[in-house]
């Protein structure tokens, strides 16, 4: 499989709020990331990615059209019933899906250490999400969407978790979409990133690259303004000097070699990208 996922130019308009022109692809045996604030549109793109929401305009094709039952889908919120036991949600979903495994339902259980017998409401909010994860893995889905999963879990869990999706993508023909405000877990993970604000794509390319073509700039105010414009991304001043974030870093190295560039993460370029005092 060439591509899990390919949205071209994708368009949802609520009125008060649209998705514009969202373009991303994911390439089988990969992992994206998509990161953005809060109302950046990420839950959005993905209810038209699964067609929970139908679209205005763009193509959407997830598995070269094999059907959503191929998905493994973990929402923000643990979608099953309160009254339900965490065993009894497994015999509720080998009635759903056709390629369900009890047994890895039940591997998952106790590798994530969710008791059987307690009921969906007495769990903690980590061991939700990590209920959700173990059944989205268990109907051995290709693609595994998941929608801020992993936002509630301790890191000890989260670790063990991206360990999880690090072993289901050792198969070419799974692919990872994972919305998430902890950039450093898709920074530890990801193999692309696609950046949303306010509705639509700032930033998107593989991680690797994207890192590698912007810099983190510290330095005294006199040297922010001798440099130019077209290199900044944003800059902060502060009391102590200037942060500003660079993008074409080998051109801007060549032109100011005085100035020493740190590696960017994730979370710079989207503080910079929306928050910089000059854009
Ligand atoms: N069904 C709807 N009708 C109208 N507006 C909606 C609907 N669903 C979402 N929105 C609006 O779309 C915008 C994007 O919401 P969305 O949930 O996609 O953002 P998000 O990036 O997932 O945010 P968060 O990180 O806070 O979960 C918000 O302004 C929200 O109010």
């Amino acid at each position: 499989m060439e591509y899990a996922v390919k949205i071209d130019h994708l368009t949802k308009d609520f009125g008060s709020f649209a998705l514009e022109d969202v373009s991303f692809a994911i390439p089988g045996g990969t992992i994206l990331g998509l990161i953005g604030e809060n109302g950046a549109g990420k839950s959005t793109a993905i209810k038209c990615l699964l067609g929970v929401l139908s679209h205005d305009a763009g193509e959407v094709q997830v598995l070269e059209g094999e059907g959503l039952t191929e998905v493994g889908y973990v929402p923000d919120e643990c979608p099953f019933a309160d009254a339900l036991k965490v065993k009894q949600v497994g015999s509720f979903l080998s009635g759903v899906f056709a390629k369900w495994d009890g047994a890895l339902f039940t591997h998952y259980l106790e590798k994530f250490e969710l008791p059987a017998d307690k009921k969906v409401k007495e769990l903690s909010r980590g061991m939700k999400m990590k209920l959700s994860i173990a059944a989205a893995l268990s109907h051995r889905p290709k693609l595994l969407v998941l929608d801020e999963a992993t936002s509630g879990l301790d890191p000890v869990v989260r670790d063990e978790i991206l360990d999880e999706f690090m072993a289901f993508l050792s198969d070419e023909d799974h692919a990872i979409l994972l919305s998430s405000h902890i950039t450093s877990d898709l920074e530890k993970i990801c193999d692309y990133v696609v950046y949303l604000h306010k509705g639509k794509v700032t930033i998107s390319g593989a991680k690797d690259e994207l890192l590698a073509s912007y810099g983190k700039l510290s330095c005294a105010r006199a040297d922010l303004e001798r440099v130019d414009g077209r290199f900044l991304v944003g800059s902060r001043t502060g009391e102590f000097g200037c942060q500003a974030l660079v993008k074409d870093r080998p051109a801007f190295q060549r032109a100011y070699p005085d100035l020493a560039l740190d590696a960017p993460s994730l979370e710079d370029l989207m503080i910079f990208t929306t928050r910089g005092d000059r854009t």
